[in-house]
């Protein structure tokens, strides 16, 4: 059986980014950038007043100074008046600072008298101007090539003058439930038969990850049935099946993508829960054929097909899976020869202590339920020692 980092590199080695396309700013977030995000304008354009006031030179702000005031300019209607010694313009947030003013003073300390201002404190040069470009300039990268676009980014592209956005186009993955006994959520359902939890989970998860997943009709534990999906396999930028990858009779799924010509990269890994996950090429389509039991699809989604998304979107995938430090919060057994997966509560501690991750007592990968409450699951290495409670352990966390 496989490693699973050699799965995961033969995996990844196959992907690359798969292509580009232009969006409007509106349908942008979630998107991944597909180029650096340069500045078309600065921000602000121009200097403007950060609160409602007065603006006015520096040199005439002192306590007690009286001023005459010119004129008003409101956000928006910028005076082509100059300010000159003895005189202030009234002004708002966002209003243009005139020429010949460095400061503005806040009508709070001001006492107005008609069309003369008396000021109530003293102020320095630059008071309550934002300057022009202060928070980017025309040119500045705001965001690079890769980067997820998120609300923050929205705003910031917008204030740079952009409306489109280039962005790497939504992978296309087919996500295929096969098996006889499988029936779709809500529908009439025998005592056994399987709801899909699998196809659902899996679709949810990539399309959370900037996928364009798509749920393909269950197929049959029979050639003609998977063939009618398989054949679909060209129109995507990943084919995922689900189930019939063990070796009962009836996993039918590799035979049958073989007799489509598929180039089988490896099958059977050294992985709990995970250990049929295949993984192959059916021309110039990549094949994920993921575990029946739903907890061991999505365990494998998790480790191989999430960073290979990232590679179809052109995002940097680090060389090796991204894992945190933590405690354990209960003593563990000595592991056999696969690297397990362990659903576990994360307990987070005080005074900048690691987290507790504290394996569940059942392990099964049919359990969704225990799945849904765990925050984490614990790494453990082929053959690892059984360790106390409060070792050192490392953890994946669960989107
Ligand atoms: N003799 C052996 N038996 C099994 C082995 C083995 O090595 N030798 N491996 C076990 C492991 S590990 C796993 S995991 C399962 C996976 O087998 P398959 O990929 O062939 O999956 P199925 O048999 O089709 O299904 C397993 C289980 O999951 C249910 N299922 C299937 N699809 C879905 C879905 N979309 N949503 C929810 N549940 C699903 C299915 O009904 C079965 O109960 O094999 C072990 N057996
Ligand atoms: O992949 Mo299986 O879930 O290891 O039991």
């Amino acid at each position: 059986m496989l490693d699973v980092a050699v799965a995961r590199a033969r995996i990844l080695e196959k992907f690359s980014a798969c292509g580009l396309e232009t969006v409007s700013l509106a349908a942008g977030c979630g998107r991944v950038l597909a180029a650096p995000l340069i500045a078309r304008l600065s921000n602000p354009p121009v200097s403007v007043s950060s609160m409602d006031g007065y603006a006015l030179k520096a040199e005439d702000a002192q306590e007690g100074a009286t001023l005459r005031i010119l004129g008003e300019a409101p956000a928006g209607h910028p005076s082509s008046l100059t300010v000159e010694k003895g005189t202030c313009l009234r002004l708002f947030t966002g209003s243009q600072i005139p020429t010949g003013a460095d400061m503005v003073m806040i009508q709070e300390n001001v006492q107005r008298d008609g069309e003369y201002a008396t000021l109530l404190s003293s102020g320095r040069a630059g008071q309550f101007i934002r300057k022009e470009g202060q928070d980017f300039r025309k040119g500045d990268i705001l965001a690079p090539a890769g980067k997820t676009i998120g609300p923050r980014d929205i705003g910031l592209a917008a204030a740079g003058g952009h409306i489109w956005l280039p962005v790497s186009r939504r992978p296309r993955i087919g996500v295929l439930a096969t098996g006889d006994e499988i029936v779709l959520p809500g529908d009439p359902a025998s005592a056994d038969s399987i709801v899909n939890s699998g196809a659902f989970m899996i679709t949810a998860l990539l399309n959370s990850l900037g996928a364009e997943a798509i749920l393909l009709p269950v197929a049959r534990d029979n050639a003609a049935s998977l063939s009618a999906s398989i054949g679909q396999a060209h129109t995507l930028d990943l084919l995922v099946t689900i189930g019939g990858a063990s070796v009962g009779t009836y996993d039918v799924v590799r035979s049958t993508l073989e007799a489509h010509g598929l180039d089988l990269n490896f099958w059977k890994i050294a992985m709990r829960p995970g250990k049929p996950l295949m993984f192959g090429q059916l021309g110039r389509t990549p094949v994920i054929g993921l575990p029946g039991n739903p907890v061991a699809a999505l365990v494998c989604s998790l480790v191989f097909i999430a960073p290979a998304l990232k590679k179809l979107l052109g995002q940097p995938v680090p060389e090796e899976m991204e894992t945190e430090a933590a405690l354990l919060g209960a003593e563990i057994g000595q592991n056999d020869q696969r690297q397990d997966f362990v659903r576990c509560r994360l307990t987070p501690q005080g005074d900048g202590q690691l987290p507790l991750a504290t394996p569940f007592s059942s392990q099964d990968s049919a359990q969704l339920n225990i799945f849904a409450q765990s925050q984490a699951l614990l790494i453990r290495a082929p053959f690892a020692a059984a360790e106390k409670a409060g070792a050192p352990c490392r953890i994946l966390r669960l989107p």
